[in-house]
């Protein structure tokens, strides 16, 4: 048990096994929300932690649906309060030892409110106030807390401060945080703390994520935060998922898109049966279909009963919710600020551009007036991209452009230039519009209308990251405006001015929007010059 909570309840003699269930019961909200707003930062966590053995773990995951059972979502549906918890688990303790277990919970209580955390689930271990914590209450190597400094960071971000602990104490964990808020390092720092570096057991952490360019990203990370301790950190290659020999490579830590991963594991017996730790960044994603069967079989080959699995994304529906919380055992959910909405960072504009060709003059124009690079430029196609690619750089502005159909190396490079600058817009199909962390970008702008609200905030959220003010213009045409609305409501909830007509459109039943347009090309219609 970490330092803190074996604190928190030294003196409180409770027969932890006897209780478990009312225990359990005790930590529970007091009901479970229906939205984002309804979720009441839950007071009766920092427990005692009912620490479920692998029998336990295994009755929990048969037991699934009974009600009563303490796990994942099922708990919430109960409510004690947190002074009949006391009456009844806490008969041996003495005043002063309840008044430290109250004190301790109210502590994390404000902590939470103060960086807007709102959690689910029982024992729920406080959010950490500085990353000296990590040592003070984990016993962090003295390593990462270096590294941590060496990378800038001085204090945890609010997803960070949470998820990090809840992680450490091995429990399984839904986050939801908003873009560009520091995830990567709340599922890498308890990851590279809970495994030990060797040659000896296997593969023992996996990070899935959905791009190749994201994996990358992730895989430098997490050796950033690694150095100074020989971690084996793979990052899954074609090459290595169609030759690598993983009974003889060594390998600590693997970081891949599930095709990947999933051909490893048909083709080349990869074993990932002692894997202890399991993330799925841009959960939703992965969930998505066309995803989920090489995520299940992902799922299926970390085989451990005691695996942590962990979900992270800045959207999270509750389908996705559902359906992942089959496979999790007695998780914890933890949502930073308002679920599903867009970084507060961004200052986002609609632009009504009337047609494909008033888009074309519209972005040349504010190219021309105003250019403040680095601009992302999202389209809905890899056709676009190029038709845009070809325009704009005859323009001769720094562009590039990135998607699907060039090879890994021009993919890389785009990417590359972007970050140094030497490219000044870059135009993207959503390849890009995940989880990638370019430095300093001033402007997104979404010149095809993104297909649902969801893309629409994983777009943007590649400007105003880390704390920083960004932007955001969204061109659209007469097409595009039935399915305002859905962006208009993201806007309107992360503080930005909104149209009164927009939000009275009608309601859309969710249907992703790819329409088809108009090819982008300045040649007119009939051909003539
Ligand atoms: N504690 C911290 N202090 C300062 N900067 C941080 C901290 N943690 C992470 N960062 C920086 O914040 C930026 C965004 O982090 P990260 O890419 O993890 O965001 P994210 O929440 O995963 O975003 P997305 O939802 O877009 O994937 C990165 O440049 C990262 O280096």
């Amino acid at each position: 048990m970490e330092k803190a909570s074996a604190l928190l309840f030294s003196g409180v003699r409770v027969d932890r096994k006897r209780f478990a269930r009312e225990i359990a019961r005790f930590q529970q909200p007091k009901k479970e929300p229906d939205d984002l707003e309804g979720i009441a930062d839950a007071a009766p966590e920092a427990l005692p932690e009912v620490k479920a053995n692998k029998k336990e773990k295994k009755r929990k995951r048969k037991d699934k649906d009974s009600s009563d059972a303490v796990e994942g979502f099922s708990v919430f549906k109960t409510s004690e309060s947190l002074s009949s918890i006391l009456e009844r688990n806490a008969l041996e303790a003495t005043s002063a030892e309840k008044k430290d277990v109250e004190k301790e919970i109210e502590k994390a209580s404000i902590l939470r409110k103060k960086y807007g955390i709102h959690i689910s689930g029982h024992g729920v271990p406080p959010p950490l106030e500085s990353f000296a914590e990590l040592s003070s209450r984990y016993n962090c190597k003295p390593y990462i807390l270096s590294n941590l400094s060496q990378l800038g960071f001085r204090e945890p971000t609010p997803i960070q401060r949470q998820a990090i602990p809840v992680l450490l104490s091995k429990r399984d964990c839904f986050a939801c945080a908003p873009t560009g808020s520091g995830k990567t390092l709340a599922f890498l720092c308890p990851m590279l703390m809970k495994i030990k570096p060797g040659l000896k057991n296997g593969i023992k952490a996996v990070v899935l994520c959905p791009t190749r360019e994201l994996a990358a990203q992730t895989a430098r990370e997490c050796k950033k935060l690694a150095k100074g301790r020989k971690f084996y950190i793979k990052l899954m290659t074609k090459e290595l998922s169609r030759c690598g020999d993983f009974e003889k490579m060594p390998c600590d830590v693997i970081i891949s898109t599930p095709l990947r991963l999933d051909f490893a594991i048909c083709k080349r017996k990869l074993d990932l049966s002692r894997v202890k730790y399991l993330v799925l960044d841009e959960a939703d994603k992965l969930f998505e279909l066309g995803f989920v069967e090489q995520i299940d079989s992902v799922v299926k080959a970390c085989s451990k009963t005691t695996v942590v699995r962990t979900l992270f994304s800045a959207t999270l529906p509750e389908t996705v919710e559902k359906l992942a919380s089959t496979v999790m055992v007695d998780a914890v959910r933890i949502i930073i600020g308002r679920k599903n909405s867009a970084s507060e960072m961004i200052k986002q504009n609609l632009v009504f551009a009337g047609s494909e060709k008033g888009k074309l003059l519209a972005i040349r124009q504010s190219f021309s007036e105003c250019l403040n690079p680095p601009v992302l430029v999202f389209v809905q196609s890899k056709e676009r991209a190029k038709e845009l690619y070809k325009e704009l750089a005859f323009d001769g502005i720094k562009v590039d452009v990135i998607h699907a159909d060039l090879s890994q190396q021009q993919r890389e490079d785009a990417v590359d230039n972007f970050r140094s600058g030497k490219t000044w817009i870059l135009i993207a199909t959503d390849v890009v519009s995940r989880g990638m962390d370019f430095k300093g970008i001033n402007c997104v702008i979404n010149y095809d209308f993104p297909e649902s609200a969801a893309a629409y905030i994983h777009r943007i959220g590649r400007s105003g990251r880390a704390g920083r003010p960004g932007e955001a213009v969204t061109f659209f045409t007469e097409e595009d405006k039935p399915f305002l609305r859905n962006i208009a409501n993201v806007m309107a909830a992360s503080g930005c001015e909104v149209p009164s007509w927009i939000l009275a459109l009608p309601k859309l039943r969710k249907r992703k929007h790819h329409p088809q347009r108009d090819s982008i090309s300045t040649i007119p219609d009939d051909g003539a010059w």
